[in-house]
């Protein structure tokens, strides 16, 4: 029961809980129903939508199948494009595949043969390799050969400017000894307001070349070479100038004769080359100026060992005339020439002398003489030198230790330019002058032709300046030639003649320059000379005097033979230099004390064997007889007196008619030859002290002998007895002549005489002659 109870209750229960699920499942069944028709409603709108939408999609499908069949059709159309393409390409292809296979071929056979090449190549670069290491080694081997040679050469190099120099030096001694004469151009630069643009100057080089130009021509043919010792550009300084200039002067202390002359078209720049444009500022000074000043400082630098003196002279020759611009007063008196060639180149030996100790006295001197100078001006040159000035300066230096004495001369010549008178415009007055420089010019020219060729016959005598210059053109001097160049085309014509006038010049050769220098063997040998004549007379003294005693019979012309005896050929003492033995025994002073020595010997000579028959030597009587006769035939003693003149002064020379002077307006000027003549005469005039007293008993007449000359013979009178001094190397010797008997002022006249000829044909050097001796021969 209980158990059916319980099982009651269970089912109970089980019945309440499925009541409760009942209710359960009912409220289920009806949310469920609510569900179901809430989904029915969203499946019919599902539905409903669903419809739309398949309607749409049927709508869009038929679109698209629409679409798609276009696109279809396209897609068609393209795909039989597309096939029509690959066919294209397809046959392009095969083509092009043909093409590369051919060009790969082509490629393959090129590669080949390059291949082969490359092969060939190959084994040629192993045995280029070979050989260049074959040559490699050669080349070091070369290369340690040519080391070793550079070497040598590198130390020839560096011998190179030396030997240059050597050779440089050689070539110019070579031409010292040819004596050429040195010409140096120089291209004046272009003044103010001249074209620069239209040159002739084209090249100069630096051996002396100098290439000239025609501006205004074209073409190779105007081109002209020239080749000088040197040429100076346009940018040359005056010092420049100088330096190259400097050694030649300096030889004039060694007792070389110097002539520098300034040559060249009118206004291209002598006188600015010989003087400077001005003195004031020494950078500008010219060649005259720094040459005396070197001079001068080197005598100071040398005066332990020479001393030396110093003379200057300055004298134009303007219109063929003349004339001392350095005396007062007398600058128009007309100066004779020495017309010969003179070894120290005394040519105006009338011009005054002026002895200079410095610079200052120099520059004093040259002003005035430079002021003095006749310029004046031409269209081509505002200051034209109207003349041509010849500034000499004579050097006498006796050195201190062996008392020998050397004399060297600088001649400085600034010549007056040549012109075109239609260029220069000139006329009147400045067309004469322009005409006298043009002829002077070209008589300078002649005698430069005549040089070159060597013809026998030089025309010194055509023109003054030739005489003047004849010394330095044909003597044994050294020479130098400035041309002058104006650089400006229109000019070209004158500077091609003036060049080859210069190149004429520099081809004359002059022989080897000497110098002036008394050595003191020389002296010592002609003194031994003269002791040695004096021994011999002294013996023909004593013969003379024995043959007086034995025979009284025979007479001899007095005044004649004694005369001959004196001066005739064997006599040395007519060359004697330096002072004689007795004088220097204290017997007669100097070489003046000589002469007059020699003077008395012979009167008393002639005195006392007036009337012998002398037993001399048969050539002696010969000679003497000889003279004799030519005396007798020339109208007794008083001929022979002439004849004694003639000796004295230098006449007896053959060729004594070659040297025949002009005539000065104060005196006569002597024709003469050799260098002591012209050492006495600028000895005396320039160095009085140096000479001997002379003991002179007659005046000279005035009218015939040069102020200066007068002077010197004054000064001879009056210079201390000191027979250390030396003596001028030819001194004529005095004689005395009968009272009343005339006088043979001038050699001119002297030459024409009967006798005078006759002696001449003794072709003998002759006693020199010099201005300071013409009162000696001068009496009344
Ligand atoms: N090297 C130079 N440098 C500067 N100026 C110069 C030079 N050479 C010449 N001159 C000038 O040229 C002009 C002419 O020169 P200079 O008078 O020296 O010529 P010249 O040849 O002597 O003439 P002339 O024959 O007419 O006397 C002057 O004014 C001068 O100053």
């Amino acid at each position: 029961m209980e158990r059916t109870k319980l099982e009651k209750s269970r089912i109970e229960e089980r019945e309440k809980s499925e009541e409760k699920d009942v209710v359960r499942l009912k409220k289920e069944k009806e949310r469920s129903d609510a569900e179901i028709r809430k989904l029915k409603q969203e499946l019919k709108v599902v539905k409903e939508a669903h419809a739309n939408q398949c309607l749409e999609l049927e709508a869009k499908a038929q679109n698209s199948t629409v679409e798609l069949e276009s696109k279809l059709k396209d897609a068609e159309l393209q795909v039989a494009e597309s096939t029509r393409k690959v066919k294209e390409l397809e046959k392009l292809y095969l083509s092009k595949s043909q093409k590369w296979e051919n060009r790969e071929s082509t490629y393959q056979s090129f590669i080949d043969n390059q291949f082969g090449a490359l092969q060939a190549l190959n084994a040629t670069s192993v045995s280029i390799k070979q050989e260049v290491l074959r040559t490699q080694k050669k080349y070091f081997e070369d290369l340690n050969y040519y080391g070793l040679k550079l070497k040598g050469v590198a130390d020839a190099a560096k011998n190179y400017h030396v030997v240059l120099e050597e050779n440089r030096r050689l070539y110019n001694e070579v031409q010292e000894l040819k004596g050429n004469i040195r010409v140096y151009c120089r291209i004046r630069p272009f003044l103010p307001g001249q074209n620069s643009g239209q040159t002739s100057i084209e090249y100069i080089g630096e051996n002396g070349e100098l290439v000239v130009a025609n501006p205004f021509k074209q073409g190779k043919d105007t081109h002209r070479l020239f080749k000088f010792n040197k040429v100076f550009g346009q940018a040359a300084t005056q010092e420049e100038v100088f330096l190259d200039t400097r050694p030649l002067i300096r030889s004039i202390l060694d007792g070389y004769n110097v002539c520098i002359f300034a040559y060249g078209q009118t206004g291209s720049g002598k006188t600015y080359t010989m003087s400077g444009p001005s003195i004031t500022s020494k950078e500008h000074w010219g060649v005259n100026y720094r040459a005396l000043n070197d001079l001068f400082h080197l005598t100071q630098l040398r005066q332990n060992t020479v001393v030396y003196e110093v003379g200057v002279q300055m004298v134009e020759i303007y219109n063929e005339q003349v004339r001392d611009i350095l005396s007062d007063g007398g600058s128009n008196r007309r100066l004779g020439v020495w017309n010969t060639a003179l070894p120290n180149g005394l040519a105006v030996p009338d011009a005054s002398m002026h002895s200079v100790r410095s610079t200052e006295d120099v520059l004093e001197l040259m002003n005035i003489g430079l002021m003095n100078r006749t310029v004046g001006a031409t269209a081509l040159n505002e200051r034209s030198s109207r003349s041509h000035c010849v500034l000499s300066v004579h050097v006498r230096g006796v050195d201190v230790e062996t008392d020998s004495v050397l004399r060297g001369s600088l001649h400085l010549v600034d010549l007056a330019g040549s012109e075109r008178v239609d260029r220069s415009e000139v006329t009147g007055e400045r067309l004469k002058e322009a005409q006298h420089i043009n002829k002077s010019l070209s008589a300078l020219g002649d005698v430069i032709f005549a040089l070159a060729h060597k013809n026998p016959h030089v025309p010194y005598r055509n023109s003054k300046l030739t005489q003047v210059l004849q010394s330095s053109l044909g003597g044994q001097a050294k020479t130098l030639m400035f041309v002058q160049v104006n650089p400006d085309g229109d000019s070209y014509a004158e500077t091609v003649s003036t060049l080859k006038f210069a190149e004429r010049v520099s081809g004359v050769e002059l022989g080897a320059a000497k110098s002036n220098k008394e050595g003191r063997d020389v002296r010592h040998l002609m003194e031994q000379v003269s002791s040695l004549k004096d021994v011999i007379a002294k013996k023909d003294e004593e013969l003379q005097n024995v043959q007086k005693q034995k025979s009284n019979s025979t007479t001899v012309p007095k005044r004649g033979l004694s005369n001959l005896r004196l001066l005739g050929p064997s006599s040395p003492r007519r060359h004697s230099i330096g002072p004689s033995p007795n004088a220097r025994r204290g017997k007669a002073p100097g070489s003046f004390g000589r002469a007059a020595s020699d003077f008395d010997n012979c009167s008393e000579y002639s005195s006392k064997h007036s009337d012998s028959g002398s037993p001399r030597s048969s050539d002696e009587l010969k000679h003497r007889k000889d003279l004799h006769q030519l005396s007798k035939f020339a109208g007794g003693s008083k001929e022979i007196d002439i004849e004694d003149d003639i000796e004295l002064i230098g006449l007896g020379d053959a060729d004594s008619e070659d040297r025949l002077s002009d005539i000065s307006d104060s005196c006569l000027s002597m024709g003469t030859e050799t260098d002591g003549s012209i050492c006495s005469a600028v000895e005396l005039t320039l160095f009085p002290e140096t000479v001997k007293p002379l003991e002179i008993t007659e005046e000279p007449e005035p009218h015939l002998v040069p102020e200066k000359l007068e002077k010197s013979a004054k000064m001879v009178k009056t210079v201390p007895k000191d027979n250390r001094t030396s003596i001028p190397s030819k001194i004529p010797k005095q004689i005395l002549k009968p009272p009343g008997q005339t006088t043979r002022p001038s050699r001119l006249s002297i030459a024409t005489s009967s006798s005078s000829k006759t002696l001449t044909s003794a072709k003998r050097p002759t006693i020199s002659t010099s201005t300071s001796m013409k009162p000696l021969n001068r009496r009344r």
